[in-house]
């Protein structure tokens, strides 16, 4: 849960005035709180000590370059999916031979830069592709770390759209294809494939659908040791989930994670890779917004805020729950809203019949949880710029992103075109 704090009607977040800040800063705008983020990577640490473990932050989970510059100044790594994040981890001073690189479709222009920047491996996700990074290291004359992602087929007990470790799912390699990657590598006199990697899907409460997933691994490690194909990296994804409702079950503790995957390769010498994202950094950020107008509605009144699904995704996209929390003097008396933002359709829903403190425009609120997965999945629609991000840090602030303005969103764009009379 994100820790803001009401104190005699102010409410902040790591010492900073919310109130003050969208005064400031306008809304809306995401606020990340640094000790959170610093807070997580530090029981993350603690939690894999004695392991020659690499943490490398999944940076699709929020790619502000001041977030990544805290993971980069906490020692952590990059695990990439694109050409982008790989410019943004370098750019926020991620050494290139902390980064991974993983992802189905990875393009010849993306994997050439990543050789080239000197990336310390790739996570390869077909047979196709490792062809084309044998291809291209060829050319290159450059020797490249490799490592396979095994599709284990385990079900992660997560939201269908987020669950990445089913043989249905495009992600990794089944064991067959496997052994014909490890074959053909050893072919290849550039590309150097002794990893494995699993990542079988996001925001997974459980334990032991990655107890599955890691034994999996963990065996086929074995098989493939005793082939000759020696293993010296085992990459384990991401996937850690946090507690967005106290209604919720409560999530696996980090340790009990740390320790599974300890146990799971109790007998391996070589090095462990976690590539957590929403774990480190969802709890530490709020969507502050403001609230439009209260309209009477069939069944309840709506309260309309100033974000809207382009902002804020995963509610529309997943059903996700998120805390709502009114930002103004307490209410001794409640009302049920539907929560939604100002978009033109009904999928931009915040919550549904939620209970909270009578709300009136103008009225500052805070969508909780709001730190993954919220600006990293934002987009234009409706015509709507980009919002503004926010750090804090014991009673400081700095907008690490500009709201985005109107001319910027239209930057590249022309009234012009084949068939386009000029306007007259
Ligand atoms: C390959 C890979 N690694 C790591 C992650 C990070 O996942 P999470 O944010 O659930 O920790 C993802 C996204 O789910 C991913 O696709
Ligand atoms: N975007 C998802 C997580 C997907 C993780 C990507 N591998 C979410 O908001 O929960």
């Amino acid at each position: 849960m994100t820790p803001i704090t009401e104190q005699d009607g102010v409410w902040r977040l790591d010492g900073v005035d919310l109130h003050a800040l969208a005064d400031a800063v306008g809304t809306p705008t995401y606020v990340y709180s640094s000790a959170t983020i610093r807070a997580r990577i530090a029981e993350l640490q603690q939690a894999v000590r004695g392991l020659d473990a690499r943490i490398c932050y999944a940076v699709k989970a929020n790619p502000n370059l001041a977030v990544l510059a805290l993971m980069a100044h906490a020692g952590l790594g990059a695990d990439i999916v694109s050409g982008g994040e790989l410019q943004r981890a370098l750019r926020a001073g991620i050494p290139a031979q902390r980064i991974v690189f993983s992802g189905v479709g990875k393009t010849e222009a993306e994997i050439v830069a990543a050789v080239e920047a000197g990336i310390w491996r790739f996570n390869i996700e077909s047979r196709d592709e490792l062809h084309l990074l044998c291809r291209v290291s060829s050319r290159l004359g450059t020797l490249v770390n490799a490592a396979l992602r095994l599709n284990p087929d385990v079900d992660a007990r997560t939201h269908a759209k987020i669950s990445t470790g089913r043989a249905q799912n495009k992600f990794g390699v089944d064991r067959d294809e496997a052994w014909r990657c490890f074959a053909d590598a050893a072919e290849c006199a550039y590309v150097r494939l002794d990893g494995l990697h699993m990542h079988i899907g996001s925001q997974i409460v459980e334990l032991d659908p990655f107890r599955e997933a890691l034994g999996h691994v963990a065996g086929f490690r074995k098989e493939l040791d005793a082939a000759g194909y020696p293993v010296r990296s085992i990459d384990v994804g991401g996937g850690l989930g946090v507690r967005y409702a106290l209604h919720a079950p409560a999530p696996v503790p980090v340790q009990d994670y740390a320790d599974a995957i300890r146990s799971a390769f109790a007998d391996f010498d070589g090095t462990l890779v976690l590539e957590p994202g929403r774990w480190l950094v969802a709890d530490a950020g709020i969507l502050l917004t403001r609230v439009i107008r209260v309209k009477p509605g069939a069944e309840r009144p709506f309260l309309i805020l100033d974000a809207g699904m382009n902002d804020l995704l995963r509610p529309a996209l997943y059903d996700a729950w998120h805390g709502i929390v009114p930002l103004h003097a307490r209410e001794a008396s409640t009302r049920r809203y539907d929560v939604v933002g100002p978009v033109c359709e009904s999928s931009d829903t915040f919550a549904v019949d939620r209970d909270l403190p009578m709300c009136g425009a103008g009225d500052l609120v805070a969508i909780l949880g709001a730190g993954a997965y919220g600006a990293s999945m934002a987009s234009t629609y409706n015509s709507r710029p980009l919002p503004a991000e926010v750090l804090v840090d014991a009673g400081c602030h700095a907008v690490v992103r500009e709201r985005q303005t109107v001319e910027a969103m239209l930057a590249g764009e022309a009234a012009r075109g084949p068939g386009i009379e000029p306007a007259p």
